[in-house]
């Protein structure tokens, strides 16, 4: 197994023309609360290179990465859980699983300008549209497949239920791990 990078890093120190727009540092979220008291985007190095790559590859074709979520803190999926306690769509509370341990992205694909393309639905579209399996327009198609090509090419997993989540492949290979992202800022 190769050698993994195991700290945090901001994402956009990384990449700087990566947007970020931590939903859960807003009340534009499904909980109608401000879940997070940070705004910065931050990751398991390993897994922030990687997301890095995916955006090499799609600026090369003219397109922006947007992240809505990256590490999430057990005590804000916590709160998350409470409010929707269904795991199809809310991961249970567990430090060494995904988000909670820094090694998944909920992202969607904008243009250079920042606009977001349409995708199969809105973030935290707690609906079976929101499911990788569901037919999806020719149009967004096209844009879900520009997505899924650059996330799969550059080490990542589409989690089955939610277009927006991808997981690094190497996920089960981290050992759990908590920062507090504004130690990360830039
Ligand atoms: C809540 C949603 N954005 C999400 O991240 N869901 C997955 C299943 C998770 O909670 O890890």
């Amino acid at each position: 197994m190769p050698q993994l990078r195991t700290g945090f890093t901001n994402i956009q120190k990384l990449d700087p023309s990566i947007i970020v727009d931590l939903r859960y540092a807003t009340t534009n979220n499904f909980t109608k609360q401000v879940i997070y008291d940070f705004t910065t985007a931050i990751a398991r190095t390993g897994t922030a290179e990687k997301l890095a790559l995916a955006s090499k590859e799609l600026k090369d074709q003219g397109y922006r990465i947007k992240v809505w979520d990256a590490y999430r803190p057990i005590k804000a999926q916590e709160k998350l859980f409470e409010v929707y306690p269904d795991p199809t769509f809310v991961a249970k509370p567990n430090p060494n699983f995904s988000h909670q341990k820094g090694v998944t992205f909920d992202l969607t694909l904008c243009d250079l300008n920042g606009n977001e393309l349409t995708m199969p639905t809105p973030f935290d579209d707690f609906s079976e549209k929101a499911y990788r399996s569901s037919h999806r327009s020719p149009e967004v198609e096209i844009n879900y497949q520009i997505l899924h090509t650059a996330m799969q090419n550059a080490g990542f997993i589409g989690y089955e239920n939610e277009w927006w989540d991808y997981r690094d492949s190497d996920m089960d290979n981290y050992e759990p791990a908590a920062a507090d992202p504004n130690d990360y800022k830039i």
